[in-house]
């Protein structure tokens, strides 16, 4: 994001492979976990490998802002001086959350259980996402929230309400919506379950027992009690897979390609990139599993293939759910037909991913049907062309990789944001051999 009317440009010229050894930076979703546990813990939370990208950073602010003395981020490195989870200070203005969607509902469900008013706002396509999916269940909790008409931001949490636990059944698979329910049980009477329909990633579940604080899981429900405590503890956290998709998809696409990803976390909740991306015939090894700080890690190597199209199981869309705009381009890329169904999530992200990338694509020459849940694409020859990436950042970068695999140069506009999820997008990208440069003009 920026306010100085500035418009961000990447211009990627067709280039011939990819190669060499690259560490994407931090997850992001553990990053903002770790910051919202670190700051809610007894004592001092050592964090490394921190993601210092916007949406993080808007996090970490939002504890700075209700009184947790936080040092750095410096290197990764983030130093929380934990305040107790009856420690925080009202802020003395809304907390602005940028693009960040993670931050906005998982920090609804922290704030629904302070006994101060609290109001969240975010930017323009933060201020269009739904919110009725936290507010609706945590009112069931017992609390007060406004939004607006719509059900979107800004949030005004009232505060001072007593919360009781609930037995929730998730409509929609969301990590997120999970997150919120079980992090405003931290303050309710009583247990507080929540059962999903499908596996979504379950970083807080994993990281809530780091910090000592009992959860119990019983197949598809997790369940805590209110009334504990959460213990300072040190956490490492590994690089994004979100991040490092865009590199395995334009490993794969770009003939005679070979990267190694290093130190990526593999949490079987987030791997669907890696299941869909071998079921179209991809070429990825995984090196060194280990586990750190209650996370599975490795290096995943990424030869070129040929990719060739698939039905998407839909079992595999919220192992998946934000590398779908760089899966589009692996499909764009393959032989035959990939038709994905299941994902109408993707409608509503930092932008409608669905309509979005089929117009993109479009741009480029590629048949791309969108449908309501998901996109049937034929694959084919990419030309060049001007793509709208609607300021999301997952789109600008899944673009990034089409020109791997472009007849001509294609230039991707409004592209500020992927400083939310991957500050040093365009210099790794570069460093793997990709032919990017960043425009950046004043209007
Ligand atoms: O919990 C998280 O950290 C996230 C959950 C997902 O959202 P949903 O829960 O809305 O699917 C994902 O798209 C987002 O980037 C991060
Ligand atoms: C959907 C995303 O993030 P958020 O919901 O946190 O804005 C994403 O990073 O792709």
């Amino acid at each position: 994001m920026n306010n100085l009317n500035l418009s961000t440009q990447f211009i990627v010229h067709p280039s011939g492979t990819l190669r060499g050894v690259l560490r994407v930076p931090g997850d992001k979703s553990i990053s903002h976990r770790a910051m919202m546990l670190g700051a809610l813990a007894n004592g001092i939370t050592q964090v490394s490998g921190f993601l210092e990208g916007e949406d993080t950073l808007a996090t970490l602010a939002a504890f700075r802002a209700m009184g947790v003395h936080i040092e750095g981020p410096h290197q990764g490195q983030v130093i929380l001086h934990g305040v107790g989870l009856q420690g925080l200070q009202p802020p003395t203005t809304p907390l602005y959350l940028g693009n960040s969607g993670t931050s906005m509902r998982l920090l609804a469900g922290l704030m629904a259980g302070q006994s101060f008013a609290v109001e969240m706002t975010g930017d323009s396509s933060l201020s269009r996402r739904p919110m009725r999916r936290v507010t609706e269940p945590l009112t069931t909790m017992g609390a007060q929230i406004e939004t607006t008409a719509q059900g979107t931001p800004p949030l005004r949490i009232k505060g001072g309400q007593r919360l009781q636990g609930i037995d929730y059944h998730l409509p929609v698979a969301s990590a997120q919506v999970k997150s919120c329910l079980l992090l405003a049980g931290l303050y309710a009477n009583g247990m507080t379950c929540v059962t999903e329909p499908a596996p979504t990633r379950d970083h807080t579940e994993r990281m809530l027992t780091g910090f000592g604080y009992p959860i119990q899981r019983n197949g598809p429900q997790v369940c805590l009690s209110g009334g504990g405590q959460l213990q300072a503890t040190s956490i490492e956290v590994p690089a994004d897979i979100s991040s490092a998709a865009f590199f395995m998809v334009g490993a794969s696409i770009a003939t005679g390609s070979e990267v190694l990803l290093e130190h990526v976390g593999i949490n079987p909740t987030r791997i669907g990139i890696i299941n869909i991306l071998r079921q179209m015939g991809a070429d990825i090894h995984l090196h060194n599993e280990r586990e750190i700080g209650g996370e599975p890690v490795a290096d995943i190597l990424v030869r070129a293939s040929s990719l060739h199209g698939i039905h998407i199981p839909e079992e595999q869309v919220p192992l998946a759910i934000d590398e779908f705009p760089v899966l589009f381009i692996a499909a764009a890329c393959a032989r035959g037909e990939t038709r994905l169904t299941g994902a109408e999530e993707l409608r509503v992200k930092e932008s409608d991913r669905i309509q979005v990338m089929a117009e993109g694509l479009q741009t480029l020459g590629i048949d791309a049907q969108p449908t309501r849940d998901g996109m049937v694409i034929q694959g084919g020859k990419i030309q060049g062309g001007v793509i709208q990436s609607y300021g999301d950042h997952r789109i600008a970068m899944a673009f990034t990789m089409a020109s791997l695999c472009a007849s001509n140069p294609i230039i991707i506009e409004d592209c500020a944001n992927v400083a939310t999820s991957f500050p040093n997008f365009v210099y790794l990208a570069k460093q793997a051999g990709i032919d990017i440069q960043l425009k950046v003009t004043g209007n």
